[in-house]
C-alpha cells in the first residue's frame, strides 16, 4: 500500500507582488513500511514537503493522500483529528513540554486519544520507555535531560500511540554524531520491527547514509529519487 501519494503538487507562499514558488510539480509514492527523507540545500522546500504530508499546511495545488485518505483539503478540525490519529511527530527542537516529565509528556500524547484508562496507559508507556532505553529517567523533566535523552522522549512520545507514519524533521540536527546514530539505530530498529514508516526531512549525511529511499529536492523540485 502506499503510505503517501503526491500528484504534481505545488505550494506558493505570499501574495501576487511577492510570491515565492516553494514547490514545483512534486509527485512522490512513499509505500508503507518505508524509511524515507527529503533532501536538498536549505530553502529546498524539505520542511514545506513534510508539513503538507503532515496536514499543518495546505497545497496550492495538486493532491495529497496520505494512508489511503485524500488529506488536500481537510478543516482544520478534520486536520487535527487526522493528525492526532494517525501522525507522529519529531522534531529538531524536540518540543517537549517543560514542566512535565519524561512520563508525562508521553503520557499527554495518549491523554489527547482520550480511549485508555490510567492502567493501559501505564503499561504502554513504561513499555515504550524501556524501548527507546529512557525508563530510568522518567521522572526527570527536559532541562534535567541531554539533547540525545530529550530526542529519546520526543520519540516515545511519538511512537506510544502506534501511528502509521512519523514524520521527522531535522530529528538529529542538535545532537552530536555518536548521539545521532544512536537515535538513527533506534528509529531503524522500530521501523524494521514495529513497520512504522518513516519519513524525514534532513541535510544531515548520517540520516541520508541509513535512508532507503532519498528524495533530492532543489529549488521546490525534486531532482532525483535514490533507492537503496
Ligand atoms: N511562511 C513562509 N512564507 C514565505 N516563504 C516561505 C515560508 N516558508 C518557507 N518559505 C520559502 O519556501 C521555500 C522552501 O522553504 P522550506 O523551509 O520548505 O525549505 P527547507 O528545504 O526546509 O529549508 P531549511 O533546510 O533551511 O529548513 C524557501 O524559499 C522559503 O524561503
Amino acid at each position: 500500500m502506499e503510505m503517501i501519494k503526491l500528484e504534481s503538487v505545488e505550494k506558493d507562499y505570499g501574495n501576487k507582488k511577492i510570491m515565492v514558488r516553494a514547490l514545483k510539480e512534486i509527485n512522490v509514492n512513499i509505500p508503507q513500511g518505508d524509511f524515507a527523507v527529503f533532501a536538498g540545500p536549505s530553502g529546498s522546500g524539505k520542511t514545506t514537503l513534510l508539513n503538507i504530508v503532515g496536514a499543518m499546511d495546505n497545497v496550492t495545488s495538486g493532491k495529497v493522500f496520505v494512508a489511503g485518505k485524500d488529506i488536500t483539503n481537510l478543516s482544520i478540525k478534520e486536520a487535527s483529528n487526522f493528525r492526532r490519529d494517525k501522525i507522529g511527530f519529531i522534531f529538531q527542537s524536540y518540543n517537549l513540554i517543560p514542566v512535565l516529565t519524561a512520563y508525562e509528556n508521553v503520557e499527554f500524547s495518549l491523554d489527547l486519544l482520550g480511549k485508555f484508562s490510567k492502567s493501559e496507559k501505564k503499561d504502554k508507556i513504561e513499555k515504550i520507555l524501556e524501548e527507546v532505553g529512557i525508563q530510568e529517567l522518567r521522572n526527570r523533566r527536559p532541562n534535567e535531560m541531554s539533547g540525545g535523552q530529550q530526542q529519546r522522549v520526543a520519540i516515545a512520545r511519538a511512537l506510544v500511540k502506534k501511528p502509521m507514519l512519523i514524520l521527522a524533521d531535522e530529528p538529529t540536527a542538535n545532537l552530536d554524531s555518536v548521539t545521532g546514530e544512536k537515535i538513527l539505530e533506534l528509529m531503524k530498529k522500530l521501523n524494521e520491527e514495529e513497520k512504522v514508516t518513516f519519513l524525514f526531512s534532513s541535510h544531515d549525511q548520517l540520516i541520508i547514509d541509513y535512508a532507503k529511499r532519498i528524495l533530492w529536492l532543489r529549488d521546490g523540485k525534486i531532482r532525483k529519487e535514490e533507492i537503496k
